[in-house]
């Protein structure tokens, strides 16, 4: 038995980490196949021995590599090491060999054509306002081919490491900079060349060429998963009311963009208050803003009936996995300051 978020990677073509081990029975051994399922309802005791009862869901077969005493003497923060290899996984998702990580990133391909869509020219000045893990950011700043920089921010500051790792893996850190901020705070007169990211800075308007805006979301459209940290009242404030986050960083993103400009607006979720109604009310708040048609159009059109007329619903990119069993729920507008 592993644990929902194991279990997650594991559809995602990752081994299973001994701490990711909930129980084995007695009777198995090192090099032995076993079945992995997931405990669905989290009711799993860790170290138990029998088979399990309780929901559960399989998620294919492996070779299990570390004894059964081995995973349970100490707790899963003590433990490394793999301790199943996958064989038969339920689904077959290519990994990067061992040495080629810093030639590859691998992203789902609604966020590569994300950062595409900004149409990133050498010298561009690029904001990337909710950064971490810095997948867009390293897309982006190798597109500037040693020209340029991009500024990632993110708010949480024990995840901008995440993104300086992510640019040094790639080879890129010259044109990253990386910043702790809260992007809904931008305010100030610096331009991004003067920006050191010291309490109370802040940029000018007007001032970056291209804008990546991939705010924090409800996530519903991360597939595969099996857990969820959202609760019925999350869920319910997001489907009710528009979300005032994701306006605000909007706002700053009008506010810093350069006129001619280009603005992509992302999220992973379905929800149409996070996605559709975000751009109306850009579109209606900012009469210098349009929205462009994507030189490449991969998604369907966006939902009617949260604020976008139908024009606006064609230029938009809605990828649902109720219509396209392949792909991960996600959304994409491309919007310019006109000049
Ligand atoms: C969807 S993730 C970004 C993924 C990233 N763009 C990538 O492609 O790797 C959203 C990120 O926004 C950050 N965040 C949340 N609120 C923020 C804020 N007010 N300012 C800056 N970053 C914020 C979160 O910490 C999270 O890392």
């Amino acid at each position: 038995m592993i644990d929902t978020s194991t279990a997650t990677a594991v559809l995602r073509g990752a081994d299973i980490f001994a701490p990711g081990i909930l129980a084995v029975e007695t009777n198995v051994n090192v090099d032995d196949k076993v079945a992995i399922m997931v405990d669905l309802e989290k009711k799993c005791l860790r170290g138990y021995s029998e088979k399990f009862q309780g929901l559960k869901f399989h998620v294919g077969n492996g070779i299990l590599k570390k004894p059964r005493r081995a995973i349970f003497s100490k707790p899963p923060s003590e433990l490394s090491g793999d301790g199943v290899f996958m064989v038969e996984p339920l689904y077959r998702t290519c990994g990067i060999p061992l040495g080629f990580s810093h030639l590859v990133f691998l992203q789902n391909i609604t966020s590569t054509l994300t950062t595409r869509l900004l149409n990133v020219e050498p010298n561009n000045i690029v904001l990337d306002m909710c950064a971490s893990p810095g997948g867009k950011t390293v897309h982006i700043a190798s597109m500037l081919r040693g020209t340029g920089f991009v500024i990632a921010l993110d708010k949480n500051k024990y995840k901008i490491d995440r993104i300086k790792k992510n640019a040094q893996l790639c080879g890129v850190e010259s044109q990253v900079r990386t910043y702790a901020q809260n992007a809904t705070k931008l305010e100030g007169d610096l331009k991004p060349q003067d920006y050191k990211g010291l309490p109370g800075q802040g940029f000018a308007a007007n001032v970056f060429d291209r804008i990546m805006l991939d705010p924090p979301c409800t996530g519903f459209g991360q597939r595969p998963t099996f857990s969820t940290t959202k609760d019925v009242q999350e869920v319910r404030s997001f489907r009710e009311s528009q979300p005032a986050y994701q306006i605000r960083l909007m706002a700053q993103a009008v506010r810093l963009l350069k006129p001619d400009g280009t603005l992509v607006y992302s999220t992973c979720t379905l929800n149409p208050y996070e996605n559709e109604a975000v751009v109306a009310w850009c579109l209606k708040n900012y009469t210098d803003m349009e929205l462009l048609t994507p030189d490449t159009m991969l998604g369907g059109p966006g939902l009617a009936g949260f604020g976008l007329e139908a024009d606006a619903c064609s230029k938009v990119q809605r990828f649902d996995p109720v219509n396209n069993p392949e792909t991960v729920g996600f959304f994409i507008a491309k919007l310019r300051k006109i000049a």
